[in-house]
């Protein structure tokens, strides 16, 4: 048994408990269930109580002599950031293709002359798995160091059998052996391996025969992903291969109308993802059938500015009734950055977000887009004590005073995990 923790004088304790079940839309994302001087009590790891630091005070007033106590000494105090979508386990990087990008060509060009995610999935398949553990584990080190506590990371580096595996298992090793929590996606259709140019079809058939089945048996993946984009998959190999995913318990996610318009929103609703990402060019009415279906957007505004593109319409889809989650899409091509809180603030300045509304995209339903809503994105009893002190009183400021990293310290289950005092 472990001490119990007490994190005392918040000066916002932002919790985000509410009543209502499953991802929030509309005016929930707005609720952000603030106690004012508020306190935290933390058993093994868990949440026990959260409330005003002297009702605190006085509930526990028999144990406040064995308890740890950390003084949040009139800062801010929020659940960890959940990061709902990365390709965070890769080898090599891309310096190169941006100073391309910068002199003009673009992000399918590049990939379409053997570049983008063909480059780093033959820096991926050289790669040991040794390498891409430590690699990985330092970029979750930075994710922990810019307050986010889970992550879920895709595979589709490899577009083998053998790189894919390599990829979900160092994912495993790294869920054992790092502290953040990290959720794996399987994501063989990332792009076509070039001996498969002209026969996607023969790939999606070895994707489905003998990927999945493989997958699912060594339990290395929760989520099926696919890149629906014109010049990559196409809406019906998209939907044959989250179906056959579906069969294997495996919850389809969508990359749905990066580039261009593709009806990948709507079959995101069709095929009942539990995510679309990306959705700069969604379509009204794919962006209609996604409310309708409670189909999270992740949206990514690293990766638009990145890209140089518009970001996409973030204020429209909340106020048409889609839950917003959001994400870094931390990867090497289109947007290397483990930083959520930049996330938060691009979400405001490029897609209109409210600061409220980015918090609750970054923590709650970025937890729903993940499944992890019973256990992280928000702070109430039962859950992970998944909590960072930020150096800013309001949580407005977290958007307002951008690019810097304003975390103070981060505990994971109970454990401090950061400490910038
Ligand atoms: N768009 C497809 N996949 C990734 C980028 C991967 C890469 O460029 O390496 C994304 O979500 O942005
Ligand atoms: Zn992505």
């Amino acid at each position: 048994m472990t001490k119990p923790l007490w994190i005392k004088n918040a000066s916002q304790l932002v919790t985000l408990a509410s009543e209502q079940q499953g991802p929030r839309s509309k005016e929930a994302m707005s609720n952000l269930g603030i106690i004012e001087n508020g306190s935290i009590w933390i058993e093994n790891g868990l949440i026990e109580a959260v409330a005003t630091t002297e009702e605190i005070k006085q509930r526990y007033e028999n144990r406040l002599h064995e308890a740890e106590i950390f003084d949040a000494n009139h800062l801010l105090v929020t659940p960890g950031l959940v990061d709902p979508h990365t390709h965070v386990v890769y080898g090599g990087s891309r310096e190169r293709e941006f100073e391309m990008r910068l002199e003009g060509a673009t992000y399918m060009e590049i990939m379409n002359a053997g570049g983008g995610i063909h480059a780093t999935a033959r820096m991926t398949r050289e790669a040991s798995e040794m390498e891409l553990f430590e690699q990985t584990s330092r970029r979750l080190n930075s994710f922990l160091q810019h307050g986010v506590t889970t992550i879920e990371g895709k595979s589709g580096y490899g577009m083998d059998l053998e790189t894919e595996l390599k990829q979900l298992r160092v994912m495993k090793k790294l869920q054992k052996e790092h502290q953040i929590d990290l959720v794996p996606t399987f994501m063989g259709a990332h792009a076509v391996p070039p001996e498969y140019r002209g026969k996607e079809e023969q790939f999606v058939d070895l994707l489905i025969e003998e990927m999945l089945p493989i997958i699912a048996k060594e339990k290395l993946a929760e989520f099926n992903d696919v890149f629906c984009e014109k010049g990559v998959y196409t809406p019906e190999q998209s939907e044959r291969i989250l179906e056959a995913g579906k069969k294997y318990g495996l919850i389809p996610k969508i990359h749905a109308d990066e580039i261009e318009p593709y009806r990948g929103a709507e079959l995101a609703a069709k095929v009942g993802a539990i995510s679309a990402e990306h959705l700069l060019k969604a379509s009204d009415h794919g962006i209609e059938m996604m409310a309708k279906a409670g189909v999270i957007a992740c949206l990514l505004p690293a990766t638009a500015l990145y890209l140089r593109e518009e970001a996409a319409k973030g204020r429209k889809m909340i106020d048409a009734g889609v839950p917003v989650a959001i994400s870094t899409d931390c990867n090497p091509g289109s947007s290397p950055t483990t930083s959520m809180p930049l996330v938060m603030n691009l979400a405001c300045i490029t897609m209109r977000l409210t600061p409220a509304e980015a918090l609750t995209a970054a923590t709650y339903n970025a937890a729903c887009a993940i499944n992890r809503q019973d256990v992280a994105g928000s702070l109430e009893k039962g859950k992970q004590a998944d909590i960072v002190v930020w150096n800013v009183k309001d949580y407005r400021e977290l958007q307002y005073l951008f690019g810097v990293n304003h975390v103070k310290s981060v505990w994971k289950k109970g454990v401090k995990v950061v400490s910038n005092e």
